[in-house]
């Protein structure tokens, strides 16, 4: 079997507190890291590397764990520029907007979706991320849905089916949700690893707590594990039912009670923080640090969709958590490697350690502090490791 060692790295960070430096993120300088088949077979320091087929030197940079991005909406097609400029206009998100995505992707067939969703896959390994989820959410239709989530699953594992997006236009809410439970969610099932609702109190769009949990164990009895769109309108039903239920994730809590973060500290779903997406709706940011220092396992994820937040960057979003939220870069990073890949209850992503998926990142940097240091320099790319 061939090898490559990866070697010359300037500063490792492996997310394995037994390595290294013995922090969170266990920091090794002067490390090299072996990999076949697309494994690590060993790490450590560079002088102690055992002989390989081949070798990449990455002459002094820094080497991370791939970004894990946990939640993306990449099958769309269309454009709301529009809307984007009229929210910093001071117009406020309320999912409305939806329905432009979903008349796009519906009119959009199944070769231009794949392409679009390969650039945007494209564009977000170049800047570093190795594993994206992406959910469908906005066809609709039970053929609609089977399209986009077939186009997904071309392109990762972690497939997530959102008929639960929003109620569409000119559907009777029973009916659709009826829908979704029934003709939809045999069909997409699957298709898909997790099924996801946006819920959201009283909406005219989302669904409510009762709606919400009907979707989620219909989905969870058709075999699919759970994810939640929770608390980002209002503070609401979302994270509660998501612990309650025993959901890998609930994703945005932007508005959250002293009750919500009790729930999360004392159950097993993860709080996905999405900053890029107060920052693209003028919202205010999550309260991240009540959550770490309650001891919640938290997340970070770009939430790439065109309407909340049109970015595929994970580096922005680290910068965005450094700055807006409070989290330290270590803290950050931990968030969008390690956290995320516990976010999708995946063992082999989002740290680098001996039988682990080769997932590395390297930064045009000495070290990891850049990737929140140097906010919109693209530093990161994921390594291409020759075969
Ligand atoms: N909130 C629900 N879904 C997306 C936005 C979808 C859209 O506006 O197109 C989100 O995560 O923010
Ligand atoms: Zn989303």
């Amino acid at each position: 079997m061939s090898s490559v060692v990866v070697d010359n790295i300037g500063e490792l960070v492996t997310n394995d507190s037994a390595v290294g430096d013995g922090s969170t993120l266990g920091l090794l300088s002067d490390a090299a890291v072996v990999v076949e088949a697309g494994r690590i077979s060993w790490l450590g320091s560079a002088g102690a590397a055992p002989a390989a087929d081949r070798r990449v030197d990455v002459a002094g940079r820094a080497v991370v764990p791939g970004f894990v991005d946990s939640h993306s909406h990449l099958v769309f097609a269309g454009d709301r520029g529009a809307e984007f400029a009229a929210r910093m206009a001071g117009i406020a998100y309320d999912g409305g907007g939806i329905s432009t995505t979903v008349a796009a992707t519906r009119a959009a067939g199944v070769a231009e979706l794949r392409t679009l969703v390969a650039g945007r896959v494209a564009e977000m390994r170049a800047q570093g991320t190795t594993t994206v989820e992406i959910k469908s959410g906005y066809g609709l239709s039970v053929a609609d849905e089977v399209n986009s989530l077939s186009v997904a699953g071309e392109f990762s594992a972690e497939t997530t089916f959102l008929g639960a997006h929003v109620v569409p236009a000119g559907v009777d809410r029973r009916h659709y949700i009826d829908l979704v439970v029934g003709e939809m969610l045999t069909a997409c099932a699957p298709l898909a690893r997790w099924i996801d609702v946006f819920c959201e109190p009283a909406s005219a769009h989302a669904f409510d707590g009762d709606e919400s949990r009907e979707i989620l164990l219909a989905g969870r009895a058709a075999g699919l594990q759970l994810r939640v769109h929770g608390n980002q309108l209002a503070a609401g039903p979302g994270v509660q039912l998501a612990v309650e239920l025993g959901a890998a994730s609930v994703d945005h809590c932007t508005f959250l009670s002293p009750a919500d973060i009790d729930a999360l500290a004392g159950g097993q779903t993860v709080a996905t923080l999405l900053p890029g997406v107060e920052f693209a709706t003028r919202s205010p940011y999550p309260d991240a640090r009540a959550l770490l220092d309650a001891g919640v396992a938290v997340a970070l994820a770009t939430d790439c969709n065109p309407g909340t937040c049109y970015t595929s960057s994970m580096p922005l979003i680290i910068a965005l958590a450094v700055r807006e939220m409070g989290l330290t870069p270590a803290e950050a990073l931990w968030a969008a490697t390690a956290g995320s890949a516990h976010s999708l209850r995946r063992a082999d992503i989002g740290a680098l350690r001996v039988g682990m998926s080769a997932d590395l990142t390297v930064l045009e940097a000495p070290s990891y502090l850049h990737l929140a240091y140097r906010p919109g320099v693209p530093i990161a790319r994921a390594l291409e490791i020759p075969g």
